[in-house]
């Protein structure tokens, strides 16, 4: 469990965090310079934020304004682009996720992440939630069980789906797919969630559902989402970062940033001037 003590300022009755100059206890992700270039375009343009441990921080602007670029970053997936290249640093616990003695394997087993669309694998339920535990060879099926409830109930899915877990994953509804998905992440236990557009190909309830479920997560990982619906964000995020052409413009807690935005451009946004 992680424990974040309340912090500092104290704006409008509500606890917030100093996110300049949160302490490396409270941080679980520092974003140091980050400059990442597809080819000869640059996506992402001298970010630097710090992400606190424990809780929900959402990115939100414009589309291909670098959301899904900055997300797939903390876990190195722009690796597997070609023509992509970043400089700068993202620092887990203090230690450099771009530096060249990474093991990226072991980097992804700690940040996991779901995207839009759900991906369970064509297997059973109970098989779709051990994946990560068969490739570390573990075999005893008591711990297997147990990984197997806990992370259902983790993903808020073990009532629906305890008495059919030797079914296929392919039957089950899309929302209950995405806490599958979800279920498979946390059953390696990461310290990182994220979280690209989880709900936008679900319906209204599923996406309640997930939304209730982002809440809970954040009592145990670090959660980031990136999220088109800007109600979305200020229902489950702490923190808000809004991005404008691959730049950081601001970057507070929710209600700050949705209420009382100090630049311009997030004030347009917000309020819906284009987007
Ligand atoms: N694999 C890629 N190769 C080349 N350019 C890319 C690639 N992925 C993204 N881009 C470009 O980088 C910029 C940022 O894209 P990104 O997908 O991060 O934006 P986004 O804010 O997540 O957008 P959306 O909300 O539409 O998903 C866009 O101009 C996009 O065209």
């Amino acid at each position: 469990m992680i424990t974040v003590a309340p912090h500092v300022n104290q704006a409008n009755g509500q606890l917030k965090l100093d996110l300049e100059n949160l302490s490396p206890e409270l941080t679980a992700l520092e974003i140091k310079n980050l400059d990442l270039y597809y080819g000869e375009k640059q996506a992402l343009k001298s970010i630097n934020m710090k992400i606190p441990k424990g809780q929900v921080t959402a990115f939100i602007g414009p589309s291909g304004c670098g959301k899904s670029t900055l997300l797939r970053c903390i876990n190195r997936m722009n690796d597997l682009v070609d023509s992509c290249r970043v400089e700068g640093e993202i620092n887990l616990h203090g230690q450099n996720i771009y530096d060249k003695r990474v093991d990226v394997a072991a980097l992804r087993r700690n940040v996991g992440m779901v995207f839009q669309r759900p991906n369970p694998f064509p297997k059973s339920i109970y098989e779709n939630v051990i994946y990560g535990l068969r490739l570390q060879g573990v075999k005893d099926k008591r711990k297997l069980d147990e990984v197997v409830e806990r992370s259902l109930r983790g993903a808020a899915l073990w009532d629906e789906v305890k008495d059919r877990l030797h079914d296929s994953a392919f039957g089950l509804s899309g929302g209950q797919q995405q806490r599958l998905v979800i279920a498979r992440s946390i059953a390696i236990e990461p310290e990182v969630l994220l979280l690209d557009e989880p709900t936008s190909a679900l319906d209204p309830i599923s996406t309640l559902v997930i939304e209730e479920l982002i809440n809970d997560l954040k009592n145990k990982y670090t959660v980031v989402i990136v999220t088109h619906n800007m109600q979305q964000a200020a229902r489950v995020s702490d923190q808000t970062a809004f991005m404008y052409m691959g730049e950081l413009i601001e970057y507070s807690d929710t209600n700050t940033l949705f209420t009382t935005p100090v630049k311009k451009k997030t004030e347009d946004y917000i309020t819906g001037r284009y987007g």
